[in-house]
Parts: structure tokens; sequence; C-alpha cells
């Protein structure tokens, strides 16, 4: 072997012993552990009491979330989710630790090693700081982390941050981390958005047409400066013109609104109703859940297909979350890959 070759093949050894102690850490927002009032009470206290989530001053707030929500919510949030649960469990667990699966077989695939790629959730099971123990007892030293929000929020995102920064202070070794804060505008996502769209097109038909409905925040946080409307509208506006579609054909709007006070608009379950009157058949797309869950199996395609069809439309099609199609994991090995090659 000549000495380019021998220090070639000696530098190439190195880029994969190195890329052999990364991992990847899947987040997304976390789902009760059954669907009984008791888990769903356990899930709300822990989600609801989250500072990021509802920055009402606590002396306001906690008589407000024991003495009123978490004695009357989880007993009817019990239900919708009784309505959705798989026998895999809540289906946003069982899609993102599917996901983690495919992410490693195809990174796998891309790298020819293992990169260990485990699901941590912000609120309830498994948690950020069990993901990161099983990362670590795996010989990870650096961990990228993927939150599945493809739109940055403080509400969403910064709470991930926060609770990999609580996982970490417990610690005395950690491992690096390597943060992807959003990923709203990224050409692979915005295509497989576009190629989920049209491929539904061609199995369902096309409706006159398309909403793209984002969970909402309120007006405040926006006021306050969260960016997140501005993504979503920024994905939405990128999805349309992808698929040639003229001003009249969609709209951007934003949906589970919570408590009394205003959120950002305009409302999806207002414009389907509005829409129900106006046309026959309806699109509905929700870009910001990377899987589907209560929001858009319960919320979307139940109740507001009701609201579609008894304000006089026909035909209601929800087109469902990226999931673990094929373009949605390739996204994810390249948004990773993207991390593992800026290293020496
Ligand atoms: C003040 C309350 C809430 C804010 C702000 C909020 C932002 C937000 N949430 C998601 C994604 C999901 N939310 C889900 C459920 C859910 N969200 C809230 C409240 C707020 N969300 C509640 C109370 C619940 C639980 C259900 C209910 O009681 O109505 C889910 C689904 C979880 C599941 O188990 O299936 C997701 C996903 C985003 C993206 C977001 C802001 C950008
Ligand atoms: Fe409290
Ligand atoms: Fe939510």
């Amino acid at each position: 072997m000549s000495q380019s070759q021998e220090l070639s093949s000696a530098s190439s050894q190195t880029v994969v012993d190195h890329l052999g102690k990364q991992g990847v850490l899947l987040v997304n927002l976390g789902t009760p552990d059954a669907p009984t009032p008791e888990a769903v009470k356990r899930y709300l206290a822990e989600f609801l009491h989250d500072h990021r989530v509802v920055d009402l001053t606590r002396w306001l707030w906690c008589p407000i979330l024991h003495g009123i929500i978490l004695q009357t919510r989880p007993k009817r949030v019990a239900k919708a989710y009784q309505s959705i649960w798989t026998e895999q469990g809540s289906p946003l667990l069982a899609i993102t630790q599917q996901q983690a699966q495919a992410l490693a077989a195809q990174l796998n695939s891309c790298l020819g090693i293992d990169i260990p790629v485990e699901v941590g959730m912000t609120y309830g099971n498994p948690s950020i700081a069990r993901a990161l123990d099983v990362l670590m007892a795996k010989g990870v030293e650096e961990v990228i982390v993927l939150p599945l929000y493809p739109q940055y929020s403080a509400t969403t995102t910064g709470a991930v941050f926060d609770q990999l920064a609580r996982a970490v202070a417990k610690r005395v070794e950690f491992p690096s981390l390597t943060f992807i804060r959003d990923y709203y505008q990224s050409q692979y996502y915005i295509e497989a958005l576009a190629c989920s769209v049209e491929q539904h097109w061609l199995e369902k038909g096309r409706g006159e047409r398309l909403l793209i409905s984002f969970h909402g925040i309120p007006q405040r946080y926006a006021d306050n400066g969260d960016p997140y409307p501005e993504h979503c509208k920024q994905t939405a506006q990128a999805l349309a013109q992808r698929l040639g579609l003229r001003e009249s054909e969609w709209l951007c709007s934003f949906q589970s609104r919570f408590g009394k006070e205003e959120w950002i608009k305009p409302y999806t379950d207002k414009v389907i109703e509005q829409w129900g009157q106006e046309i026959a058949q309806l699109d509905v797309i929700c870009p910001a859940f990377a899987a589907d869950c209560l929001e858009t199996l319960e919320e979307i395609q139940v109740e507001n297909k009701d609201y579609f069809l008894e304000s006089g439309g026909k035909v209601f099609n929800y087109i469902p979350a990226l999931n673990c199609q094929p373009a949605h994991i390739d996204m994810m090995v390249k948004l990773v890959m993207a991390k593992l090659h800026q290293r020496p």
C-alpha cells in the first residue's frame, strides 16, 4: 500500500470510528401511557405545568389547572384517545418508534455502520432523560437531537431544549449535543409533503381546495416574538407553489385552540364550516405533525369532517401525516447526515 493510500485508509477509519460514536435522539411531544382518565390526567398535569406551554404566573394558573382543567378534561380527552388507540398503543408514540427504526435502518444502509436512534418524548414516556441514558449506554459520545417539529416554536422546540438541559443537569458526564432547530423550509420536507398530496389526489381524487392546517399557539406568544406563525406561512406557501395552486385554491389555518384567550388565526374549524357552504370536496393536510396523533386523527379527521359535512360539504379528505413514508425517512436521513458530516 502506498503512503497516500495508507493515509487515506487511516483517515477514513477515523471518520468511521467517529461516526460510530454518534447517535440520534428523535423527539416528539409525548402522549398518555393509556387511554384512561388517570393516565391522561398525569400526562396533562406534566404538559400543562410547563411554563413554555402556558406562561401565566403560577398563582393564577395552578388554581385553574388543578381546580378546573384537571378535574374535567381528562375524562373527555380519554374518550377521544380511546377512539384512536391502536394495538401498538398511542399512534403518536407507535409511529415515532417506527420512524426511529426506519431511520436507523436507512442510516445503516447509507453509511454501512450502526448509528443508534432513540425516541425521547418531551412529556411522559419514554422521557428524553431515559433516551439519553440508553444512547450513552451504547457508547454514544455525540448526540444529534432532531425534534420532529418542522416549524420552530418556543412552546415545542424550546421545551425540548429545556428538557435536554434538565436531563444533562443531573449528570457528571454527558455527550456533545447538536440540535436541529427547525426544517420548515427544507426542500426534502416540502417535496415529501407535495408528493404525499399528489399521491392522495391520484388515489382519492382532487378536492376543490387544499386547507393547510397547523397546530396553533396563543396570539400573545406570536406578539412576543415566537416565529412559529411565520414558519408555518412559509411552509404553506412553499407547498402551494410546488403544487402549482392558485391563491383561491389553498389557505393556511391554525387548529387545536386551548383555553379562552385569542389564538393565531384563521381558525381551522371556522374556515372548514365556511367552506362547507362554498365547495363540495375538500382536502386537508397538517404539516406541523410529523406523526398522526389525536390532533389529526380525531380533531381533523372526525370533528372537523363533521363540521364540513354539517355545513353542506360532500367529500372531506384528510391527507395523513408523513409518518413512515420513505420520503419522510429520507428527509430525516438528509437532516442527520448534514450534521454527521460537519464533524472532523
Ligand atoms: C396552551 C396549550 C398548548 C399549546 C401552546 C400547544 C402547542 C403545540 N402542540 C403541538 C403538538 C401537539 N399537541 C398535542 C396535544 C395537545 N396540545 C395541547 C395544548 C397545547 N399545545 C393539549 C392540552 C393537548 C392534549 C390533548 C388535549 O387535551 O386536547 C399533540 C397530540 C398528542 C397525542 O397524544 O396524540 C401534538 C402532537 C404543537 C406542534 C404546538 C405548537 C406549535
Ligand atoms: Fe400546579
Ligand atoms: Fe398541542
